[in-house]
Protein backbone atom coordinates (compact mmCIF):
# COMPACT_ATOMS: atom_id res chain seq x y z
CA UNK A 1 0.00 0.00 0.00
CA UNK A 2 1.55 3.33 -0.54
CA UNK A 3 1.23 6.34 1.47
CA UNK A 4 3.44 8.85 1.66
CA UNK A 5 4.83 11.86 1.58
CA UNK A 6 7.08 11.29 5.01
CA UNK A 7 11.13 11.87 3.34
CA UNK A 8 13.74 10.83 5.94
CA UNK A 9 16.57 10.79 4.42
CA UNK A 10 19.14 11.30 6.75
CA UNK A 11 20.81 7.48 6.07
CA UNK A 12 21.22 7.70 2.66
CA UNK A 13 24.85 8.60 2.61
CA UNK A 14 26.62 6.29 0.18
CA UNK A 15 29.38 3.93 2.35
CA UNK A 16 31.06 3.54 -1.08
CA UNK A 17 31.11 6.76 -2.69
CA UNK A 18 33.00 5.44 -5.83
CA UNK A 19 29.84 2.81 -6.34
CA UNK A 20 27.83 5.79 -5.36
CA UNK A 21 27.84 9.45 -5.12
CA UNK A 22 25.78 12.78 -4.74
CA UNK A 23 24.32 14.84 -6.99
CA UNK A 24 25.78 18.82 -6.14
CA UNK A 25 22.51 20.30 -5.61
CA UNK A 26 22.02 24.08 -7.40
CA UNK A 27 22.70 26.73 -4.59
CA UNK A 28 19.15 27.93 -6.25
CA UNK A 29 17.64 24.73 -5.32
CA UNK A 30 14.88 25.87 -2.54
CA UNK A 31 15.42 22.44 -1.66
CA UNK A 32 18.32 22.55 0.09
CA UNK A 33 19.09 26.06 1.60
CA UNK A 34 21.72 23.82 4.15
CA UNK A 35 23.64 23.04 1.22
CA UNK A 36 24.44 26.58 0.08
CA UNK A 37 28.27 25.93 0.73
CA UNK A 38 31.78 27.97 -0.47
CA UNK A 39 31.91 27.79 -3.99
CA UNK A 40 35.88 26.29 -3.20
CA UNK A 41 33.73 23.31 -1.21
CA UNK A 42 31.60 22.37 -4.47
CA UNK A 43 34.03 20.02 -6.25
CA UNK A 44 34.33 17.88 -2.93
CA UNK A 45 30.79 17.05 -2.47
CA UNK A 46 30.50 14.15 -3.77
CA UNK A 47 33.47 12.72 -1.75
CA UNK A 48 32.12 13.96 1.73
CA UNK A 49 30.23 11.55 3.86
CA UNK A 50 28.73 13.13 5.99
CA UNK A 51 24.51 13.45 5.59
CA UNK A 52 23.44 15.90 3.25
CA UNK A 53 19.54 15.15 2.87
CA UNK A 54 18.40 17.12 0.20
CA UNK A 55 20.51 16.08 -3.34
CA UNK A 56 19.97 13.02 -4.86
CA UNK A 57 22.19 9.68 -4.48
CA UNK A 58 23.43 8.35 -7.81
CA UNK A 59 24.18 4.83 -8.51
CA UNK A 60 25.32 3.60 -11.71
CA UNK A 61 25.50 -0.15 -10.31
CA UNK A 62 22.91 -2.63 -9.86
CA UNK A 63 24.07 -3.69 -6.74
CA UNK A 64 24.43 -0.14 -5.55
CA UNK A 65 21.16 0.75 -6.63
CA UNK A 66 19.52 -2.16 -4.87
CA UNK A 67 21.42 -1.64 -1.67
CA UNK A 68 19.94 1.91 -1.57
CA UNK A 69 16.50 1.28 -2.21
CA UNK A 70 16.72 -1.87 0.55
CA UNK A 71 17.67 0.86 2.98
CA UNK A 72 14.79 3.09 2.13
CA UNK A 73 12.47 -0.17 2.23
CA UNK A 74 14.05 -1.31 5.27
CA UNK A 75 13.01 1.65 6.81
CA UNK A 76 9.32 1.52 5.66
CA UNK A 77 9.22 3.96 2.55
CA UNK A 78 7.33 2.98 -0.49
CA UNK A 79 9.56 3.18 -3.24
CA UNK A 80 8.28 5.03 -6.53
CA UNK A 81 10.34 4.82 -9.88
CA UNK A 82 10.08 7.21 -12.84
CA UNK A 83 12.09 5.35 -15.93
CA UNK A 84 13.30 7.44 -18.35
CA UNK A 85 15.95 8.09 -21.17
CA UNK A 86 17.57 11.52 -19.82
CA UNK A 87 17.16 14.59 -21.94
CA UNK A 88 14.76 15.76 -18.79
CA UNK A 89 11.80 18.57 -19.54
CA UNK A 90 8.63 19.72 -17.67
CA UNK A 91 7.30 16.25 -18.56
CA UNK A 92 9.27 14.12 -17.46
CA UNK A 93 9.58 16.78 -13.82
CA UNK A 94 5.53 16.12 -13.78
CA UNK A 95 6.13 12.31 -13.55
CA UNK A 96 8.86 13.05 -10.88
CA UNK A 97 6.37 15.17 -8.64
CA UNK A 98 3.23 13.21 -9.27
CA UNK A 99 5.15 9.73 -8.14
CA UNK A 100 6.85 11.88 -5.05
CA UNK A 101 3.75 12.75 -4.01
CA UNK A 102 2.89 8.92 -3.54
CA UNK A 103 6.24 7.94 -2.10
CA UNK A 104 8.66 8.00 0.61
CA UNK A 105 11.64 7.24 -1.32
CA UNK A 106 11.58 8.02 -5.35
CA UNK A 107 13.91 6.37 -7.80
CA UNK A 108 14.37 8.47 -11.23
CA UNK A 109 16.14 5.98 -14.11
CA UNK A 110 18.31 7.30 -16.96
CA UNK A 111 19.22 4.97 -19.63
CA UNK A 112 19.22 5.40 -23.20
CA UNK A 113 18.23 2.16 -23.66
CA UNK A 114 19.63 0.15 -27.16
CA UNK A 115 17.34 -2.84 -27.08
CA UNK A 116 14.52 0.14 -27.98
CA UNK A 117 15.98 1.48 -31.10
CA UNK A 118 16.55 -0.47 -34.01
CA UNK A 119 19.19 -0.06 -36.33
CA UNK A 120 19.07 3.18 -38.08
CA UNK A 121 17.24 4.38 -35.73
CA UNK A 122 18.66 6.97 -33.42
CA UNK A 123 20.11 5.57 -30.27
CA UNK A 124 23.91 7.65 -30.94
CA UNK A 125 22.79 10.68 -31.45
CA UNK A 126 19.55 10.56 -28.79
CA UNK A 127 20.54 13.43 -26.51
CA UNK A 128 22.53 12.90 -23.35
CA UNK A 129 22.06 15.77 -20.58
CA UNK A 130 23.67 14.15 -17.66
CA UNK A 131 24.53 17.18 -15.73
CA UNK A 132 21.14 19.28 -16.39
CA UNK A 133 19.50 15.64 -15.79
CA UNK A 134 20.88 15.80 -12.63
CA UNK A 135 19.69 19.22 -11.35
CA UNK A 136 15.71 18.78 -12.52
CA UNK A 137 16.17 15.19 -10.42
CA UNK A 138 17.89 17.30 -7.39
CA UNK A 139 14.93 19.92 -7.91
CA UNK A 140 12.09 16.76 -8.39
CA UNK A 141 12.90 15.55 -5.25
CA UNK A 142 14.79 12.59 -6.44
CA UNK A 143 16.40 10.43 -3.44
CA UNK A 144 18.28 8.12 -5.99
CA UNK A 145 19.30 8.63 -9.71
CA UNK A 146 19.79 4.90 -11.38
CA UNK A 147 22.19 5.57 -13.94
CA UNK A 148 23.55 2.58 -15.81
CA UNK A 149 26.11 2.12 -18.36
CA UNK A 150 24.48 -0.22 -21.28
CA UNK A 151 27.16 -2.92 -20.13
CA UNK A 152 25.59 -2.95 -16.70
CA UNK A 153 22.37 -3.62 -17.65
CA UNK A 154 23.37 -5.85 -21.28
CA UNK A 155 26.90 -7.50 -20.38
CA UNK A 156 28.18 -8.81 -23.56
CA UNK A 157 26.25 -6.11 -25.49
CA UNK A 158 22.86 -7.67 -25.53
CA UNK A 159 19.95 -9.51 -23.63
CA UNK A 160 19.83 -13.46 -23.63
CA UNK A 161 16.55 -13.18 -22.63
CA UNK A 162 12.89 -11.01 -23.77
CA UNK A 163 10.11 -9.49 -22.19
CA UNK A 164 7.27 -9.54 -24.74
CA UNK A 165 3.90 -8.29 -24.79
CA UNK A 166 2.72 -9.76 -28.36
CA UNK A 167 -0.48 -8.48 -29.98
CA UNK A 168 -0.63 -4.88 -28.22
CA UNK A 169 2.97 -4.61 -29.25
CA UNK A 170 2.91 -5.26 -33.19
CA UNK A 171 0.15 -2.31 -33.73
CA UNK A 172 0.72 1.51 -34.45
CA UNK A 173 3.89 2.31 -32.99
CA UNK A 174 4.76 -1.43 -33.08
CA UNK A 175 4.27 -1.61 -36.98
CA UNK A 176 6.47 1.17 -37.42
CA UNK A 177 9.01 -0.05 -34.94
CA UNK A 178 8.94 -3.68 -34.63
CA UNK A 179 11.39 -4.66 -32.27
CA UNK A 180 10.81 -1.35 -29.78
CA UNK A 181 8.53 -2.30 -27.48
CA UNK A 182 9.74 -6.04 -26.56
CA UNK A 183 12.96 -3.59 -25.42
CA UNK A 184 11.21 -1.67 -23.93
CA UNK A 185 9.15 -4.43 -21.70
CA UNK A 186 12.33 -6.26 -21.25
CA UNK A 187 14.42 -2.87 -20.07
CA UNK A 188 10.84 -2.28 -18.12
CA UNK A 189 11.08 -5.37 -16.27
CA UNK A 190 14.50 -5.44 -15.40
CA UNK A 191 14.23 -1.75 -13.86
CA UNK A 192 11.12 -3.25 -11.52
CA UNK A 193 13.44 -6.27 -10.68
CA UNK A 194 16.14 -4.46 -9.35
CA UNK A 195 14.15 -1.26 -8.05
CA UNK A 196 11.06 -3.50 -6.81
CA UNK A 197 8.53 -0.30 -6.73
CA UNK A 198 5.69 0.06 -5.21
CA UNK A 199 4.39 2.44 -8.00
CA UNK A 200 5.84 3.95 -11.38
CA UNK A 201 4.57 6.40 -13.03
CA UNK A 202 4.39 6.56 -17.11
CA UNK A 203 3.48 9.19 -19.17
CA UNK A 204 0.33 9.02 -21.23
CA UNK A 205 2.25 10.91 -24.20
CA UNK A 206 3.56 7.45 -24.82
CA UNK A 207 -0.17 5.93 -24.35
CA UNK A 208 0.85 2.25 -26.04
CA UNK A 209 3.58 2.15 -24.35
CA UNK A 210 1.39 2.82 -21.10
CA UNK A 211 -0.52 -0.06 -22.37
CA UNK A 212 2.04 -2.88 -23.17
CA UNK A 213 3.54 -2.32 -19.52
CA UNK A 214 0.25 -2.44 -17.68
CA UNK A 215 -0.34 -5.79 -19.66
CA UNK A 216 3.09 -6.95 -18.63
CA UNK A 217 2.76 -6.13 -15.33
CA UNK A 218 -0.98 -7.90 -14.73
CA UNK A 219 0.43 -10.94 -16.91
CA UNK A 220 3.84 -11.66 -15.18
CA UNK A 221 2.25 -10.17 -11.53
CA UNK A 222 4.62 -7.68 -10.72
CA UNK A 223 3.59 -6.33 -7.23
CA UNK A 224 3.21 -2.79 -8.15
CA UNK A 225 1.01 0.29 -8.98
CA UNK A 226 1.27 2.16 -12.45
CA UNK A 227 0.63 5.82 -12.12
CA UNK A 228 -0.40 7.19 -15.48
CA UNK A 229 0.37 10.90 -15.86
CA UNK A 230 -1.10 13.24 -18.27
CA UNK A 231 0.55 14.93 -21.67
CA UNK A 232 2.59 17.80 -20.71
CA UNK A 233 2.48 20.37 -23.40
CA UNK A 234 4.15 23.23 -24.44
CA UNK A 235 2.41 26.77 -24.21
CA UNK A 236 1.07 26.67 -28.22
CA UNK A 237 0.31 22.75 -28.02
CA UNK A 238 3.11 20.74 -28.96
CA UNK A 239 3.45 17.87 -26.41
CA UNK A 240 7.16 17.87 -24.70
CA UNK A 241 9.24 15.09 -26.08
CA UNK A 242 13.23 14.74 -26.00
CA UNK A 243 13.16 14.59 -29.53
CA UNK A 244 11.49 18.39 -30.28
CA UNK A 245 15.01 19.46 -29.69
CA UNK A 246 16.40 17.69 -33.32
CA UNK A 247 13.58 20.22 -34.90
CA UNK A 248 14.57 23.40 -36.50
CA UNK A 249 12.62 26.21 -35.96
CA UNK A 250 10.76 25.77 -39.15
CA UNK A 251 10.11 21.91 -38.48
CA UNK A 252 8.95 22.96 -35.03
CA UNK A 253 5.84 25.30 -36.03
CA UNK A 254 5.08 22.55 -38.73
CA UNK A 255 4.94 20.05 -36.00
CA UNK A 256 1.97 21.70 -34.32
CA UNK A 257 -0.25 20.37 -36.73
CA UNK A 258 -0.29 17.02 -34.90
CA UNK A 259 -2.16 18.75 -31.63
CA UNK A 260 -4.12 20.61 -34.18
CA UNK A 261 -5.56 17.69 -36.41
CA UNK A 262 -6.46 16.04 -32.33
CA UNK A 263 -8.09 19.03 -31.47
CA UNK A 264 -10.23 19.01 -34.78
CA UNK A 265 -11.01 15.39 -34.23
CA UNK A 266 -12.05 15.99 -30.87
CA UNK A 267 -14.33 19.04 -31.87
CA UNK A 268 -16.02 16.49 -34.81
CA UNK A 269 -16.70 13.86 -31.84
CA UNK A 270 -18.64 16.99 -29.38
CA UNK A 271 -20.29 17.84 -32.28
CA UNK A 272 -21.66 14.53 -32.85
CA UNK A 273 -19.34 12.55 -35.25
CA UNK A 274 -19.86 8.94 -34.03
CA UNK A 275 -17.64 7.09 -37.52
CA UNK A 276 -14.50 6.43 -36.68
CA UNK A 277 -13.21 6.91 -40.26
CA UNK A 278 -14.11 9.92 -40.83
CA UNK A 279 -12.65 10.79 -37.65
CA UNK A 280 -9.37 8.86 -38.94
CA UNK A 281 -9.96 11.23 -42.10
CA UNK A 282 -9.77 14.19 -40.30
CA UNK A 283 -6.79 13.70 -38.22
CA UNK A 284 -4.93 12.36 -41.64
CA UNK A 285 -6.30 14.98 -43.76
CA UNK A 286 -4.98 17.90 -41.41
CA UNK A 287 -1.47 16.39 -40.86
CA UNK A 288 -1.38 15.62 -44.45
CA UNK A 289 -1.84 19.69 -45.19
CA UNK A 290 1.35 20.53 -43.54
CA UNK A 291 4.07 19.88 -46.46
CA UNK A 292 7.21 19.60 -43.79
CA UNK A 293 5.15 16.40 -42.21
CA UNK A 294 4.82 13.01 -43.39
CA UNK A 295 2.45 11.50 -41.92
CA UNK A 296 2.70 7.85 -40.52
CA UNK A 297 -0.62 6.89 -38.54
CA UNK A 298 -3.84 8.60 -38.08
CA UNK A 299 -5.77 6.22 -35.57
CA UNK A 300 -8.88 5.76 -33.43
CA UNK A 301 -8.76 2.74 -31.20
CA UNK A 302 -10.34 1.81 -28.28
CA UNK A 303 -8.68 3.65 -25.23
CA UNK A 304 -7.98 -0.12 -23.33
CA UNK A 305 -7.28 -2.96 -26.20
CA UNK A 306 -6.31 -0.15 -28.92
CA UNK A 307 -7.92 -1.96 -31.47
CA UNK A 308 -9.23 0.08 -34.33
CA UNK A 309 -13.15 1.16 -33.64
CA UNK A 310 -15.48 1.52 -36.24
CA UNK A 311 -17.63 3.73 -34.37
CA UNK A 312 -17.48 5.51 -31.32
CA UNK A 313 -18.90 4.56 -28.30
CA UNK A 314 -21.64 7.13 -27.28
CA UNK A 315 -21.95 8.18 -23.97
CA UNK A 316 -24.24 5.81 -23.06
CA UNK A 317 -21.80 3.25 -22.15
CA UNK A 318 -19.43 3.10 -19.44
CA UNK A 319 -15.44 2.76 -19.58
CA UNK A 320 -12.38 4.79 -21.53
CA UNK A 321 -14.08 5.03 -25.08
CA UNK A 322 -11.81 5.94 -27.97
CA UNK A 323 -8.40 7.30 -28.07
CA UNK A 324 -7.11 9.11 -31.34
CA UNK A 325 -3.55 8.28 -32.10
CA UNK A 326 -0.91 9.83 -34.42
CA UNK A 327 2.34 9.49 -35.68
CA UNK A 328 4.51 11.15 -38.08
CA UNK A 329 8.02 12.28 -39.47
CA UNK A 330 9.06 15.97 -39.63
CA UNK A 331 12.37 15.34 -41.16
CA UNK A 332 14.11 12.92 -40.00
CA UNK A 333 12.12 13.18 -36.47
CA UNK A 334 9.32 10.84 -35.66
CA UNK A 335 6.82 12.32 -33.33
CA UNK A 336 3.68 11.04 -31.39
CA UNK A 337 1.14 12.54 -30.12
CA UNK A 338 -2.61 11.26 -28.41
CA UNK A 339 -5.72 12.19 -27.51
CA UNK A 340 -8.89 10.77 -25.32
CA UNK A 341 -12.22 11.10 -27.44
CA UNK A 342 -15.19 12.27 -25.38
CA UNK A 343 -18.41 9.98 -25.69
CA UNK A 344 -21.30 11.67 -28.04
CA UNK A 345 -24.35 11.52 -26.83
CA UNK A 346 -26.46 8.72 -28.33
N1 LIG B 1 5.16 15.50 -22.61
C1 LIG B 1 5.09 14.51 -21.75
N2 LIG B 1 4.07 14.44 -20.87
C2 LIG B 1 3.97 13.41 -20.00
N3 LIG B 1 4.86 12.41 -19.93
C3 LIG B 1 5.89 12.43 -20.78
C4 LIG B 1 6.07 13.47 -21.72
N4 LIG B 1 7.19 13.21 -22.43
C5 LIG B 1 7.69 12.07 -21.95
N5 LIG B 1 6.92 11.58 -20.96
C6 LIG B 1 7.11 10.35 -20.23
O1 LIG B 1 8.39 10.31 -19.65
C7 LIG B 1 8.83 8.95 -19.56
C8 LIG B 1 10.19 8.87 -20.16
O2 LIG B 1 10.09 9.17 -21.53
P1 LIG B 1 11.33 9.49 -22.44
O3 LIG B 1 12.55 9.61 -21.60
O4 LIG B 1 11.34 8.60 -23.62
O5 LIG B 1 10.99 10.98 -22.90
P2 LIG B 1 10.38 11.47 -24.21
O6 LIG B 1 10.31 12.93 -24.14
O7 LIG B 1 9.14 10.67 -24.47
O8 LIG B 1 11.47 11.09 -25.26
P3 LIG B 1 11.30 10.73 -26.75
O9 LIG B 1 11.46 12.02 -27.45
O10 LIG B 1 12.41 9.78 -26.89
O11 LIG B 1 9.97 10.07 -26.97
C9 LIG B 1 7.80 8.12 -20.32
O12 LIG B 1 6.91 7.54 -19.37
C10 LIG B 1 7.09 9.15 -21.15
O13 LIG B 1 5.76 8.80 -21.47
C1 LIG C 1 10.10 3.52 -20.44
C2 LIG C 1 11.47 3.81 -21.01
C3 LIG C 1 12.30 4.60 -20.01
C4 LIG C 1 12.18 2.47 -21.23
O1 LIG C 1 13.44 2.66 -21.76
C5 LIG C 1 11.38 4.55 -22.36
O2 LIG C 1 10.72 3.80 -23.31
C6 LIG C 1 10.79 5.92 -22.21
O3 LIG C 1 11.57 6.78 -21.82
O4 LIG C 1 9.59 6.12 -22.46
N1 LIG D 1 9.41 7.52 -25.12
C1 LIG D 1 9.63 6.44 -26.05
C2 LIG D 1 11.05 6.09 -26.19
C3 LIG D 1 11.46 5.79 -27.58
O1 LIG D 1 10.90 6.38 -28.52
O2 LIG D 1 12.38 4.99 -27.78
Amino acid sequence: MIDGGRRDRGDMNPRSPSAAHRVPCPATSPRSPARRLPTGFAPLLPLVDAPMPDTPVVASSIAECRRLVAEARWKGQPIGLVPTMGALHDGHVRLMEACRSRCGFLVASIFVNPTQFAPGEDYQRYPRTPDEDHRRCAEAGVDLIFEPTAEEMYPGGSSGTFVEVPGLSSVLEGRSRPTHFRGVTTVVAKLFNIVRPDLAAFGLKDYQQLAVIRRMVLDLDFPLELLPVPIVREPDGLAMSSRNRYLSAEQRRAALVLRRALEEAEEAVVGGERSADRVRQILADRIESEALVALDYAEVADAATLEPLAELPDASGAGPGGVALVAARVGTTRLIDNAPLPRPAP
